[in-house]
């Protein structure tokens, strides 16, 4: 049986990637603020791909421990439907960022053990959705897109009282297995529909949305 699970594909860098996320079956698009990526966008690019996007497509900016500044120019350049924070901001920065920009914010959450559970119920109070991905290896560059996935049975069975997704390591031959075991309706994926670090493949997109939805 077929299921709606919805998508977020995460780091697009091209025009080119918008039209082939969109056909691929994605619910939300994902552009990267964050100058250690391969994925990142300046801004003139970004508002450039934002602008192209239909009407429907939810338009999500990631930024990483993002000072007012930054976010400030960010949202006024680009239209954006979304703000996902992916550094540590604590949850009172959470509820500072939404009241100041008026957009849903998406936090994600680092997971490797059982421990790491615990903040889930705090950001819960005050994000508007939760994204949870892998911890970071010890010396990664970033704390994400890094193709690594955590053990899906910490959070099989787990409920929460705002919309999730799931992410880390996602790719077309595990994506349908991660939403068995963990009941995830949103899956988030970055590296596993690429070609290179930063290079979407228009396929692998194809391919991931199938297997997520089978
Ligand atoms: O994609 C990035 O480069 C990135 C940089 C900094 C923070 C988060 C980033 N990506 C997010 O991480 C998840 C998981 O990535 P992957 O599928 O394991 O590569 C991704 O969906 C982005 O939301």
């Amino acid at each position: 049986m077929a299921h709606d699970t919805r998508v977020k594909i995460c780091g697009l860098t091209e025009t080119a990637d918008i039209p082939a996320a969109i056909v691929a079956g994605a619910s939300y698009v994902g552009f990267v603020f964050f100058p250690k990526s391969p994925r990142h966008l300046d801004l003139e690019a970004a508002q450039f791909m934002a602008t192209s996007v239909p009407e429907g497509i939810v338009k999500v900016a990631l930024t990483v421990d993002a000072d007012n500044a930054m976010l400030d120019e960010l949202t006024q350049h680009v239209p954006l439907d979304m703000l996902q924070l992916h550094g540590k901001e604590s949850p009172a920065r959470v509820s500072e960022v939404k009241s100041r920009y008026g957009l849903p914010v998406m936090k994600a959450i680092g997971i490797e053990s059982e421990t790491d559970l615990t903040q889930i119920d705090f950001y819960a109070k005050v994000a508007d959705q939760l994204l949870i991905d892998a911890k970071p290896p010890k010396d990664a560059e970033r704390p994400g897109g890094n193709a690594v996935a955590f053990d899906w049975s910490l959070i099989a069975g787990r409920r929460w009282p705002l919309p999730w997704m799931l992410a880390g390591g996602l790719t077309p031959e595990n994506v349908g297995e991660a939403v068995r075991a963990t009941g995830a309706r949103q899956v988030d994926v970055s590296s596993g529909v690429e070609s290179a670090p930063g290079v979407k493949d228009a396929q692998k997109m194809v391919d991931f949305v199938t297997a997520a939805r089978a």
